[in-house]
C-alpha cells in the first residue's frame, strides 16, 4: 500500500437505487471498504454526493424536473439523511464521521483554505472520517464549485493527498460514452490529458449524476498537475479500493505530472481572478523561462478593479493567459504607477507587482476553472 492519504469521491449513482432513492446497501458497502483501508493505516477523506437524491425521495420530488430552490431544499433534507446513514454504518465499524460542507468561496480564500486544512488534519489525527460535500443549500452559481468531481480534486489539494479515487457507475474512461457506442473500449492508463481525450468524455449517465466523465477529467487534470495519481473506477466492483491501493489493474489510472507546490496548486485551481494584468514579450520571457517576478516595467495595461492582495490573471498582449498571481498593488495604484512610469522610468524597477512565489505559470489548456 503505497498511498498514505487518499481522497475517495463517490458519485450519486453509486449510492442510489435505479429509481434515484438512497441505497443503504450501497452506502454500507462503501463504508466497509473505507474502514478496511483505515485499519491498514491509510488516511481517507470521503467526498460524497447523494444529498440531493436522498432529499428528493423524502420531499416527494422527481429528479430531472425540479426548480433550483426545490433542489436546494432537497439538499438540506438529504444531507442530514446521508450523513446519518454514513454515521450509522461507520459506527458499526467503530468509527465516527465529521461533516464539511464547502463552497468555492471557502476554497479560494487562502485563510479559509488553511482552516479547512487544519480541520481535516485534526479529524484525521482523531481517526474521524471527514465527509465532504458542496454546501448546495447556500451555493448559487457565482460561489459554486458545481460538481463533486472538481470539488474532490480541490479537497485533495487542501489535504495534500497523493491519490484521488473517483468511484462511479462505470469502470473507467472509455473511448466514447458506452451508452452511445457499445463498441467503445476502456482506457487503462492515461499519461497526458490531451484535448482529444477531453473530447471523448461525455455527460452524466443517470438522472442523479451531475457532470459525467467531462467533470471527472477536469478533476483528474487538476489532480495530476498537483502531483497526484488518479483512478476512475466502478463502485460496483468488490474490494475495488483495496485493489487500487495494492497497485492492481483497475479502472482508468492517470499518472501524475510535474508536482506543483501546494500553494501554487491552490493559486492555479482554487482561486478566481478578479482582474487582468497584460504584460509585454520581455516580461513573458522573464516569467515563463526565468521564473522571475513580474515587475512594473513589463506591464502594458491593467483591467478590472481589484485591491492589493487580489488574484489576477496575467496575460500576453494577444490575450493568451500566461498565469495567475497575487498582486501587491491595487488596480488604482497600478494605474497611477503606470502613468508615473511614463515620465519617470527610474521608478519601474523597484516595483515588484507579483512576486514569483505568489505566481503560477499555467501550462497549455490548464485554465480549467
Ligand atoms: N467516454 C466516457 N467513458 C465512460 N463513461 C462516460 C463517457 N462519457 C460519458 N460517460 C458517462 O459518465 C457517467 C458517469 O458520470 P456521472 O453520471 O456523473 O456519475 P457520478 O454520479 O458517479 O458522478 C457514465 O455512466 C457514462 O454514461
Ligand atoms: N452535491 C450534490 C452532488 C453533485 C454531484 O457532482 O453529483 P455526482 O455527479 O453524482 O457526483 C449532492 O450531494 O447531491
Amino acid at each position: 500500500m503505497r498511498n498514505k492519504r487518499i481522497v475517495v469521491k463517490v458519485g450519486s449513482s453509486s449510492l442510489t437505487e435505479q429509481n434515484g432513492t438512497l441505497s443503504e446497501k450501497k452506502t454500507e458497502a462503501i463504508v466497509r471498504q473505507i474502514s478496511q483501508l483505515r485499519q491498514l493505516g491509510i488516511e481517507v477523506i470521503l467526498v460524497s454526493s447523494g444529498a440531493v437524491a436522498a432529499g428528493m425521495e423524502r420531499l416527494g420530488l422527481t429528479p430531472g424536473c425540479v426548480t433550483i430552490p426545490e433542489k436546494q431544499a432537497a439538499a438540506a433534507v438529504g444531507q442530514g439523511a446521508l450523513i446519518d446513514t454514513y454515521q450509522k454504518y461507520f459506527q458499526q465499524q467503530g468509527m465516527s464521521v465529521g461533516q464539511l460542507l464547502l463552497t468555492r468561496l471557502d476554497l479560494e480564500d487562502r485563510k479559509r483554505f488553511i482552516h479547512i486544512r487544519n480541520t481535516l488534519e485534526t479529524l484525521i489525527k482523531k481517526e474521524v472520517i471527514p465527509i465532504v460535500n458542496e454546501n448546495d443549500t447556500v451555493a448559487v452559481d457565482e460561489i459554486r464549485v458545481g460538481d463533486n468531481d472538481t470539488l474532490s480534486s480541490l479537497v485533495a489539494i487542501v489535504a495534500e493527498a497523493n491519490l484521488l479515487i473517483m468511484l462511479t457507475d462505470i469502470d473507467g474512461l472509455y473511448t466514447e460514452d458506452p451508452r452511445k457506442d457499445p463498441r467503445a473500449k476502456k482506457i487503462d492508463e492515461v499519461h497526458a490529458i490531451t484535448p482529444e481525450l477531453e473530447k471523448i468524455a461525455g455527460d452524466r449517465g443517470s438522472i442523479v449524476g451531475t457532470g459525467g466523465m467531462r467533470t471527472k477529467l477536469i478533476a483528474a487534470k487538476i489532480a495530476v498537475r498537483s502531483g497526484m495519481e488518479v483512478v476512475i473506477a466502478s463502485s460496483n466492483e468488490p474490494e475495488i479500493l483495496r485493489k487500487i491501493l495494492q497497485g492492481k489493474k483497475a479502472g482508468t489510472h492517470f499518472f501524475p505530472q510535474s508536482r506543483l507546490p501546494s500553494k501554487k496548486s491552490w493559486l492555479a485551481f482554487s482561486t478566481r481572478a478578479e482582474g487582468k494584468i497584460i504584460i509585454d514579450q520581455g516580461a513573458k520571457e522573464a516569467l515563463v523561462r526565468r521564473h522571475g517576478s513580474l515587475l512594473l516595467g513589463g506591464i502594458i495595461d491593467v483591467s478590472g478593479t481589484f485591491l492589493e492582495g487580489a488574484i489576477v490573471e496575467i496575460s500576453d498582449p494577444f490575450g493568451y493567459m500566461i498565469g495567475k498571481g497575487m498582486t501587491s498593488f491595487s488596480s488604482s495604484d497600478l494605474h497611477l504607477l503606470l502613468e508615473r512610469r511614463a515620465w519617470d522610468s527610474g521608478h519601474e524597477k523597484i516595483h515588484e507587482v507579483v512576486h514569483r512565489d505568489m505566481m503560477v505559470i499555467m501550462e497549455e489548456e490548464e485554465n480549467v476553472l
